[in-house]
């Protein structure tokens, strides 16, 4: 496997007179991969992003971008590292046009007004360009700071929370503009509320609470791992008891009688195919169905599940 761009270890960051917002955080990011981070609110997705691009300092431990420890050179490393933050921290009364200008050369890119252009006409802000950003709408706002993120063409960018507030039509837009920049090699970390975007998006899930890395996974695996699957079968003729030939799978009558209902694969994956084991064993005992509804639970339900867990814990 190629290096991680990212390398991040034993990070801890206690605010004064506040919480640990970051204990002892381990955490390698793939080249060219999308990470998403899920964590509830204040489970220290900002404090870990701002720690890397050089707004929080850590309390403890090492971050290596780069091959190169942030530390010791942390301009030249930072200067390849895009942000795009919750919050837009630029002059309101500044034009588009001069504020992602100012970003292109914040780390040392020279002016370069083609690019800016064709990232301008990406994100559809080229009509903005002359506008005040106080004057654009939420949404644009949100190009507005992807825009200059882009700027100085990074090859790691950071997204928190990208689609925080915004509609579905731009959020599904924003995950094509996210999509697009992976397609050109960049590498993505991105904080989400929205699971639903995580399950889109995401080749890696990292889940964090508490200032802790809870687990981190290949999306497919940890919802082929942790997910569960609930199959729904609907019966030609009414059954008062579970027949014999369905002891052994997790199934249980409703509907009065009408319906087999199975729920398994928990935790380990295979539900699927012990639902298929189960119609075959129903064909083999002559029991006639009419209908099969299938459905894998969700990251959102594993991510509440695991969250409830731990807080049980
Ligand atoms: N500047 C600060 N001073 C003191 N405490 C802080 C500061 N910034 C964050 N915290 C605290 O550190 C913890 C982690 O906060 P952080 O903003 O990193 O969480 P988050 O996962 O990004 O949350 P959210 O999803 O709400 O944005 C929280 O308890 C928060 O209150």
């Amino acid at each position: 496997m190629s290096e991680p761009i990212l390398s991040i270890r034993g990070l801890t960051k206690t605010y004064k007179n506040g919480p640990r917002a970051l204990d002892s955080v381990d955490l390698d990011i793939r080249p060219g991969e999308i990470f998403a981070l899920l964590g509830p609110n204040g489970a220290g997705k900002t404090t870990l992003i701002g720690a890397v691009c050089g707004l929080v300092r850590p309390t403890g431990g090492t971050i290596t971008a780069f091959g190169q420890d942030l530390s010791r050179d942390w301009r030249k490393a930072r200067a390849r590292i895009g942000l795009v933050p919750q919050e837009l921290a630029t002059d309101m009364f500044e034009t588009v046009w001069r504020a992602i200008a100012y970003s292109q050369g914040l780390f040392g890119r020279p002016y370069d007004p083609a690019r800016l252009e064709e990232i301008l006409r990406s994100l559809s802000l080229w009509d903005k360009k002359d506008a005040q950003i106080r004057a654009l709408s939420g949404g644009m706002k949100r190009r507005v700071l992807i825009a200059k993120a882009l700027a100085h063409e990074p090859e790691l960018l950071f997204l928190d929370e990208p689609t925080a507030g915004v509609d579905v039509e731009l959020r599904k837009d924003m995950w094509q503009q996210i999509a697009a920049l992976k397609e050109r090699g960049v590498t993505i970390i991105l904080t989400t509320h929205y699971i639903e975007e995580a399950e889109e998006m995401a080749d890696r899930v990292g889940i964090i609470r508490g200032g802790r890395i809870l687990m981190v996974d290949e999306k497919r695996a940890m919802m082929e791992r942790l997910g569960t699957t609930e199959a729904v079968i609907t019966l030609a003729a009414p059954l008062a008891a579970i027949p014999p030939a369905l002891a052994g799978f997790p199934v249980e009558i409703g509907a009065d009688g009408m319906q087999l209902i199975y729920r398994g694969g928990n935790g380990q994956g295979g539900g699927r195919a012990q639902v298929a084991q189960l119609t075959q064993a129903l064909t083999r005992a002559d029991i006639a169905y009419t209908s099969l509804d299938i459905h894998d639970s969700s990251l959102e339900d594993i991510f509440v599940g695991l969250l409830g867990e731990k807080e049980a814990a």
